[in-house]
């Protein structure tokens, strides 16, 4: 479990974090989404003890991350992958890791296997690792202790798309056992397809949560018609919004009314249907574009 509650951090007179709150269940994937900038890894290191917040704060298992007795045993954190000892081999990395929080050695060879890092691999030093390789190896590292809940900063960085379906994988697993796992990322469709629940933060403020099920059903509706000048027109007079994506009109609006706005003007629609993914995208554009409409959607 991650509580977090009214977290602020102010540099100067920039809030980077505004009253940030939300809470990480266990079994589930929560998506912490945003654009860059918007104030995701300045709260990720609010949570993890790394950076004083202005006010506010947040738990993990109960505690302040600061106050957990073996915290690697606890929590797992990948804040940035690029953050390793160069000179020491993936391997090494991992063994001092061990040491330090008192994991049996052979947990080391085990989650090295897990994510990928053959026996070549492990004895390279990280220097010469991809970013692709420097993520398994921060997940590794996360991993180590058997923690039961797991905060990942962007974690797809430099991952190939085979690398990003493993770790949804690694992810939904270690969620369904029961783990509690916070992901951010700035790219709504590398989250939506592990994401229980989704946090959109922009411009330092929470814009929209919920489960994702629900913000997909809200997500509006799509319509299409031959005659898109003819149907703007009908919607407008019916005082619905519109915008235009790639495969027609997104409406924030329930397909019902949009089907009656195009009866009553006589336009004929080629299609009607919940916009789901794309619906969800357009509204995390949206509201990132415009953080000042706070909108809680659960
Ligand atoms: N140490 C700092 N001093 C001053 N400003 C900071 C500091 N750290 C972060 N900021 C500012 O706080 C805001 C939020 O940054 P943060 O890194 O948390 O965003 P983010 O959502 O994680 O974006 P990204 O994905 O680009 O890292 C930005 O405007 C950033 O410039």
């Amino acid at each position: 479990m991650i509580t977090v509650e009214h977290l602020t951090k102010r540099y100067g007179s920039h809030r980077a974090v505004d009253d940030v709150s939300f809470r990480c269940e266990p079994g589930t994937v929560t998506g912490f989404l945003g654009p860059n900038g918007a104030g995701k890894s300045t709260t990720m290191r609010m949570v993890c003890g790394l950076t004083p917040p202005t006010s506010g704060g947040a738990t993990v298992a109960g505690l302040p991350y600061r106050q957990l007795a073996n915290p690697g045993r606890e929590v797992g954190v990948l804040l940035d992958a690029s953050a390793q000892h160069a000179g020491r081999t993936g391997r090494e990395v991992l063994t001092v890791a061990a040491r330090t929080m008192g994991v049996d050695r052979r947990e080391v060879a085990a989650k090295l296997d897990l994510v990928g890092l053959g026996t070549a691999a492990a004895k390279r030093r990280v220097r010469a690792y991809s970013l692709g390789m420097r993520q398994r190896l921060g997940l590794a590292l996360a991993l180590l202790g058997d923690p039961r809940v797991l905060i990942l900063d962007e974690p797809a960085n430099g991952l190939d798309p085979e690398g990003i379906v493993w770790m949804r994988g690694l992810l939904r697993d270690f969620a369904d056992r029961g783990g509690t796992v916070l992901l951010s990322s700035h790219l709504l469709r590398e989250v939506e397809a592990v994401a229980d629940r989704l946090v959109v933060i922009g411009n330092g403020r929470v814009v929209a949560q919920g489960g994702k099920d629900e913000l997909l059903a809200d997500a509006g509706t799509l319509v299409r018609a031959r005659d898109r000048g003819a149907l703007r027109v009908a919607l407008d007079r019916a005082g619905l919004d519109a915008a235009k994506v790639t495969d027609g009109l997104l409406v924030p609006a329930a397909a019902e009314a949009v089907g009656q706005a195009a009866a009553d003007a006589g336009v004929a629609l080629t299609e009607l249907r919940p916009a789901g993914s794309a619906g969800l995208e357009q509204l995390f554009l949206t509201l990132t574009s415009d953080a000042s409409t706070g909108k809680d959607l659960r």
